[in-house]
C-alpha cells in the first residue's frame, strides 16, 4: 500500500495545475479554463513511491444536482474510507475572500477527523498584499471552527512557488508512514 494525498478544491481553483507543477509534468492532470474539468478520480503515481489523487471540484454549478450530489456523496465516501489517505490538501483561490464552500468543506474534514493542509492557488495573479490579506482573513474565519490552523501554502503553478514547501511536508509525512508500516511486517 502506498501513501496516498488528495487535493480538493472548488472547480477551476487550479488542482490539476497544481499537480502538474508538483510532479513537473506537464499534461499529466488535465488543466482546463472551463470549471469542472476534472470529473473522475484520477490517480498519479510519484516516483512510484506514494499518489497524488486529483479529486473533482466541489460546488461546480453547472452539472444536475443530482449528478453533483452523488459525485459529492462519492468523495465524501472515498475521504472516509480510503485507508492510504494521509490527509488532504484542500485548495483556495489566494484571489478570494473567505468563501463559505472551503469553510464549510474544511470544517467537515474536521468533524470526521481527517487531516487536511491548505494551498492557496494563483498567487501570482495579485499583489502579495492582497494574497496575505485574503489568507489571513481565511485563518481568522477557521478559527470559528478549529482551535489550531492548519499548515498554509502558498502557491503559484505560473511561478512554481510553494512547490518544494509541499513536496517536503509529503516527504516529511512519507517518512513516518514508511516507519510505521516496517514495524508491521517485523
Ligand atoms: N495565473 C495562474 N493561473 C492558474 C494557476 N493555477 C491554475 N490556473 C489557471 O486556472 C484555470 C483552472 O485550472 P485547473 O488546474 O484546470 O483547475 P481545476 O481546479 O483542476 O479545475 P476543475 O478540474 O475543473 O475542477 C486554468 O486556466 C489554469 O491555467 C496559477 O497558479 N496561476
Ligand atoms: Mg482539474
Amino acid at each position: 500500500m502506498l501513501p496516498e494525498y488528495a487535493f480538493i478544491g472548488r472547480s477551476n481553483v487550479g488542482k490539476s495545475s497544481l499537480i502538474n507543477m508538483l510532479t513537473s509534468k506537464k499534461g499529466l492532470a488535465k488543466t482546463s479554463q472551463t470549471p469542472g474539468k476534472t470529473q473522475l478520480i484520477n490517480h498519479f503515481l510519484i516516483n512510484e513511491d506514494w499518489y497524488i489523487v486529483d479529486l473533482p471540484g466541489y460546488g461546480y454549478a453547472k452539472v444536475s444536482r443530482s449528478s453533483r450530489e452523488e459525485w459529492e456523496r462519492f468523495i465524501r465516501y472515498y475521504l472516509k474510507n480510503r485507508e492510504s489517505l494521509q490527509c488532504v490538501f484542500v485548495l483556495v483561490d489566494s484571489r478570494l475572500e473567505p468563501q463559505m464552500a472551503d469553510l464549510k468543506f474544511c470544517s467537515w474534514l474536521g468533524e470526521q477527523g481527517i487531516p487536511f493542509l491548505l494551498a492557496f492557488t494563483k498567487a501570482d495573479k495579485q499583489s502579495n498584499f492582497k494574497t496575505l490579506q485574503n489568507v489571513e482573513k481565511f485563518k481568522v474565519a477557521l478559527l470559528d471552527y478549529f482551535e489550531e490552523l492548519p499548515q498554509i501554502f502558498i502557491t503559484s503553478a505560473e511561478k512554481r512557488d510553494g512547490r518544494e514547501e509541499i513536496l517536503t511536508a509529503i516527504d516529511d509525512i512519507n517518512k513516518n508512514f514508511k516507519s510505521d508500516f516496517k514495524k508491521k511486517n517485523v
